[in-house]
């Protein structure tokens, strides 16, 4: 069938269900496919009265998501073991070798502690419809459980029917009435003096602090209207959202791959150690210059690159990562960046990888446990997602990014979250105004000139 508009599908696609007759096949879950004229995904998204709503785009912006509803979803809400995530996730993954399905979802960065309401510890859903974009072609994508055919199709049509078109929004108009740090800024100097304390810093070498920034706001944002203009400023980067109900919505523009698998091949990378943009292109060239030659930062970065290749050392019949870092830039900062690739040994899966790799020390420390426990026990508010690893996965690939650069957006109020890799010869002020220079293109995006 040729590619039709998104309305006009609609109705075939509520023709085909109320015709469906259980196909005669062993796969528990079936998708729906049709080919759309092309449309833009995020303000369709912004349109929409119904939950969940995810998006996706990979950092080559080959691959778009939009998603609505849920099919299935696997949620952890209280207390679980990596051993009940791994089993439940080889449960869901044995449920389809349909390349095409995929499970959107995160991990919150600290699965031990109290988990945001609705994102929990883990959550990931197979959505109910999803409109998916690979290069230039987009598809209307519906997932149905056959175990109960009969109410699946009700529901899909009752979703189907509830979809709303893209309607005009006015862009937000947005007034910052207060804003509040945690830590502040003293608490961070005794936090970063304690870190880089010799007899610590000897036993933890990295541990990577971070604070919230909570803006107070005159209105209501509508989460999916900020983050199309933030991915406007946010070239290079993946561009993520969930929002499971109106209270709240998580949202990124992260430059990190926490890494991505095609069958048994991996890409990851260590990103860490970063300077500011400069005003033209020679001072540019020599802030990178100087970046790559600072100690402070190369450590930042090569404690990430060997904790990684360390890590899935066991995991793979092969690792390789580059030796020297090249310039990661971004509109305002520019990063250190190693990238490595891996061959996973047969039979490993996306939750082993996501054990091994996240956090890694790049938004988490090193060693793992110790940092985190100074995490837990010293920042002083819950991370939630934010540092957490997003993304989605499915028998064939999988790509999951590290969820820095990020947002929660709640009634008349934003969350902006940033970190920083904490080693021997930080300096507080120095570190916090790296916080700063991290959330620039936030602000830029919130506070147009
Ligand atoms: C933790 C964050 O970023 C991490 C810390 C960096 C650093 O300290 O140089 C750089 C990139 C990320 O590894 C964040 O942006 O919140
Ligand atoms: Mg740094």
């Amino acid at each position: 069938m040729s590619a039709q508009p998104l309305a006009q599908a609609l109705e075939t696609l509520k023709q085909l269900l109320l015709e469906l007759k259980r196909p005669d096949t062993h796969e528990p879950l079936l998708q729906l496919s049709l080919e759309l004229t092309p449309e833009p995904l995020l303000p369709w998204l912004a349109s929409q009265e119904q939950y969940p709503r995810i998006y996706w785009q990979g950092r080559e912006k080959k691959e778009e998501a939009a998603a609505i509803g849920i099919c299935a979803e696997r949620f952890f809400d209280t207390q679980v073991s990596d051993h009940q995530l791994a089993e439940s996730y080889q449960r869901q993954r044995a449920l389809s070798s349909n390349p095409d399905l995929r499970y959107y979802g995160g991990l919150a960065f600290d699965r031990q502690v109290e988990p945001w309401p609705e994102f929990g510890r883990a959550r990931f859903v197979l959505p109910r419809v999803e409109l998916r974009r690979s290069g230039n072609s987009l598809r209307l994508l519906l997932n149905l459980d056959l175990s109960r055919l009969d109410s699946e199709r009700q529901s899909a049509i009752a979703t189907l029917t509830a979809l709303r078109p893209t309607h005009p929004q006015a862009e937000p108009k947005i007034n910052l009435l207060g804003r509040s740090d945690i830590p502040g800024y003293s608490r961070w100097q005794e936090l970063v003096q304690q870190v880089t304390h010799p007899a610590f810093n000897q036993e933890t070498p990295k541990v990577v602090l971070s604070r919230q920034t909570r803006l107070q706001l005159s209105e209501n944002l509508n989460p999916w209207l900020l983050l199309a203009r933030w991915q406007r400023s946010s070239p290079n980067s993946f561009q993520f959202g969930f929002q499971f109900s109106p209270e709240r919505a998580f949202i990124s523009c992260s430059p990190e791959r926490l890494y991505r698998r095609h069958q048994s091949e991996l890409f990851t990378e260590a990103l860490a150690g970063t300077t500011l943009r400069g005003q033209d292109p020679e001072q540019d060239a020599l802030l990178a210059r100087q970046l790559l030659d600072d100690c402070k930062n190369s450590r930042e970065n090569q404690l990430v690159r060997q904790h990684i290749v360390e890590n899935l050392g066991p995991l793979c019949n092969y690792v390789g990562a580059e030796e020297s870092p090249t310039i990661f830039k971004l509109p305002h900062i520019q990063h250190l960046h190693r990238a490595i690739r891996a061959e996973l040994k047969a039979g490993i899966n996306d939750f082993q990888l996501l054990q091994a790799l996240h956090p890694t020390p790049a938004v988490g420390g090193l060693p793992r446990e110790r940092a985190l426990q100074f995490i837990r026990q010293q920042e002083g508010y819950n991370r939630g997602w934010y540092a957490g690893a997003c993304g989605y996965f499915n028998k064939l690939e999988s790509e999951f990014s590290v969820a820095i650069r990020s947002a929660l957006v709640e009634p008349a109020r934003i969350t902006l979250f940033a970190g920083a890799g904490i080693v021997a010869g930080s300096d507080p002020a120095a570190e916090w105004q790296e916080l700063e220079n991290k959330l620039a293109t936030i602000m830029s995006v919130l506070r147009p000139e």
